[in-house]
């Protein structure tokens, strides 16, 4: 079975109704609502070959979690169509949840009176996974999670770490080809975090799993995503390697390189400028739309020029993405 996911023109509409401001307008409001409708998601088309993590990034609200919620099945599209697994996961929900896991860093899927352990014994009947199997993979997210110092704890008593790490067990138990993840580091510490992250890199590279996240947290993206698809107003307006968008939008890269020969004349080099010199000391920094990414100049500076040291500083991806964000905002 295939574990990738298509979308093709994926849109979510939502019809609400607003209540107007004060007494009076909360009355009017009852007999003449007002009704606004709301583009959540609108004709997004990308995919997720199999095996591969890819980071779904934009805004609050910009339709991450309803893109989510209509490839797990919990919502139905008012437009378009999506294949996860080479299941419609909105019409066939059931055989859609078979082949996917799905965490939601901001609610739990356990039972919150249950021991997590009794948890897991329940989604091994669900699922009907053979006990050794389960037995096996519950030792392998152990090994990863450290689980069973609290898996005998009720989830009601758990802490955020602790939870999410269970909720990441318990949506794997099966061994679903396709994995959501939204938001699932939220609110955890560094360590834990860090854990999480080696787990998911365990989950994509060794077992092949593919997987969606969303997140906003940014060393998250760096450590994980090769690939990130970029949402704002319910539009998708990236999709491309990170590097592709650190080079469109991280434009402050200096590459600061010390001569041999402090007397060597410097020119500039394609898309990269000179922007400062002192004796053998030359700053080069980006230069045009087309400037290349900091490792590229790095490499072409060293390629032309004899140095005897050399440093670089990179935007960070938050500048990076603040960025794009701010680029795509007429994506409304
Ligand atoms: N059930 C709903 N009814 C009405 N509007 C909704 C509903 N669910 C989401 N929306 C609206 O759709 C838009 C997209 O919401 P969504 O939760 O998908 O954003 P998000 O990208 O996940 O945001 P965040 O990063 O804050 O979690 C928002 O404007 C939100 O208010």
């Amino acid at each position: 079975m295939s574990g990738s996911i298509e979308v093709r023109g994926l849109s979510r509409t939502f019809h609400t109704t607003v209540r107007r401001p004060g007494f009076a307008g909360a009355l009017r409001s009852l007999v003449d609502p007002e009704r606004v409708v709301k583009h959540a998601v609108s004709d997004i088309t990308f995919d997720v070959a199999e095996g591969e993590l890819l980071a779904l990034l934009g805004p609050n609200g910009a339709g991450k979690s309803t893109t989510i919620k209509m490839l797990t099945g919990i919502l139905t599209p008012t437009a378009g169509e999506a294949r996860v697994a080479g299941v419609v996961p909105y019409r066939e929900r059931e055989r859609n949840a078979r082949n996917i896991g799905a965490v939601f860093g901001q609610r739990t899927q356990l039972w919150w009176d249950l021991p997590v352990r009794e948890s897991f014994q329940i989604l091994r009947d669900i699922y009907e996974v053979p006990k050794a199997e389960h037995a096996a993979r519950l030792a392998e997210f152990d090994d990863l999670l450290d689980l069973s110092s609290f898996w005998d704890t009720r989830v009601r008593h758990l802490s955020l770490g602790q939870r999410v790490r269970c909720d990441l067990a318990a949506a794997l138990l099966h061994d679903p080809a396709v994995v959501f993840l939204d938001e699932p580091t939220i609110g955890m510490d560094v360590v834990v975090k860090e854990q999480v992250r080696e787990f998911l890199r365990h989950q994509v590279e060794q077992r092949g799993r593919t997987v969606l996240l969303t997140t906003h947290d940014m060393t998250e993206v760096e450590r994980l995503a090769e690939r990130v698809v970029l949402i704002n107003h319910g539009r998708l307006v990236l999709d491309g390697p990170l590097e592709d968008i650190r080079r469109k939008f991280g434009s402050t890269w200096q590459v600061r390189a010390t001569l041999a020969d402090p007397h060597t004349e410097v020119t500039a080099l394609r898309g990269i400028a000179v922007v400062g010199r002192e004796g053998p000391q030359v700053v080069f920094g980006p230069d045009g739309p087309d400037a290349p990414t900091v490792h590229q100049a790095l490499k072409a500076v060293i390629e032309r020029y004899e140095v005897t040291d050399i440093a670089l500083d990179e935007a960070d991806l938050e500048d990076v993405m603040r960025a794009a964000y701010v680029h795509t905002e007429d994506g409304r």
